[in-house]
């Protein structure tokens, strides 16, 4: 038997970064998990506070660190970034998030880091592109949260509707992580059924299919309205995805990954489902779509790559 130790660095220590620290604490992973924020006090109080909860889940040393602490970890996740304010898209964040990122990735890449890194700071897809390019980190290394919380929505608005486990649906958002994003109604399935035949008999139509892709879109700004800010939904998906990667599990989520002409696409990354692993993106898997989800794949990422272009420009 071997007995690893896993490292984790988070960088980020925000209500995403901190929701996440909380939720991998729950699990049985990453023995070493370190916290680096521009906020040294908020990362030294959380490491003080997170620790005490390993007394009823499992020993973890959580520290407050530096770039120079990621040299070692397996994985790294980067929540820093401003969030939106009410009325705030997503992708109005980007000049000032893509300029944190650059200043993330530098002494993250100076640290000699090596392992796997995700994104979760917005417009995910755009920064992490980004943090592609600034690293030069081989593309299946980096990868992004992407539709990884949409899908989850999805799935929670189609499974009270049906009246069933959440997790008893398989179907997918794809695209951005935002309003250009979709809902692949054609190649979702329950209980290895077609999904829009499930529906159908459940007398949904396809008027209340896009009420729920709508609001499954808008979901984020319903909740920011309320609450400020979102983040339980996007720090378990983020605890999910590390879970795949430090195991090594070989497991399909929904993602930002990078494309190589999956979707007609090049040089972009973007919501899809795809094999996790510990080398990170080990396969992106293309979903089947028709041909109005080709063409809303085809606009997302129009919108991507313009607003990538423009904020790349302006750095
Ligand atoms: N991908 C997804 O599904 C989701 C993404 N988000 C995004 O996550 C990001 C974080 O959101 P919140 O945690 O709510 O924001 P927050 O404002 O609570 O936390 C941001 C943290 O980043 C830190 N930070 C800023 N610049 C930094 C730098 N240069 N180096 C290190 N740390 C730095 C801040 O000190 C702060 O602690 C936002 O961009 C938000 O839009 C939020 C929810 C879902
Ligand atoms: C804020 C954000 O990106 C979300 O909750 O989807």
């Amino acid at each position: 038997m071997t007995l690893e130790r896993q490292k984790v660095a988070l960088i980020g220590d925000g209500a995403v970064g901190s929701s996440y620290a909380y939720a991998m604490m729950h699990q049985g992973l990453a023995e070493e998990f370190v916290i680096v924020d521009v906020i040294k006090k908020r990362t030294e109080g959380d490491a003080l506070d997170l620790e005490d909860a390993q007394v009823f889940t499992s020993p973890k040393h959580i520290y407050s660190g530096d770039y120079s602490d990621c040299a070692d970890a397996d994985l790294a996740i980067i929540t820093a970034g401003a969030p939106q304010k009410p009325g705030e898209t997503r992708l109005d964040l980007v000049n000032k998030n893509l300029k944190i990122m650059q200043s993330i990735i530098k002494p993250l890449v100076g640290s000699g880091f090596k392992g796997v890194l995700v994104v979760a700071a917005n417009p995910v897809d755009i920064l992490t592109y980004a943090a592609q390019k600034f690293s030069g980190f081989p593309k299946n290394r980096v990868f992004g949260s992407g539709t990884s919380l949409d899908s989850a929505r999805l799935r929670v608005a189609l499974g009270k509707k049906l009246d069933l486990n959440p997790q008893s649906v398989d179907a997918y958002i794809l695209g951005e992580h935002g309003d250009s994003e979709f809902a692949a109604y054609s190649a979702a399935r329950i209980g290895g059924q077609p999904f829009l035949d499930v529906a159908k008999k459940a007398g949904l139509s396809s008027d209340d299919l896009a009420t729920i892709e709508d609001q499954t879109r808008h979901k984020a700004y319903e909740i920011i309205n309320r609450k400020g800010a979102t983040f339980y939904g996007v720090a378990t998906c983020l605890m999910r995805i590390s879970r795949a990667v430090l195991r090594d599990e070989n497991t399909i989520l929904p993602v930002g990954a990078p494309l190589d002409g999956e979707y007609g696409l090049t040089d972009i990354y973007i919501g899809t489902p795809a094999v996790i692993n510990a080398n990170g993106i080990a396969k992106v898997i293309e979903v089947p779509l028709n041909d109005d989800e080709k063409a809303k794949m085809t606009a997302s990422a129009e919108t991507l790559q313009k607003t990538t272009a423009n904020g790349m420009a302006q750095l």
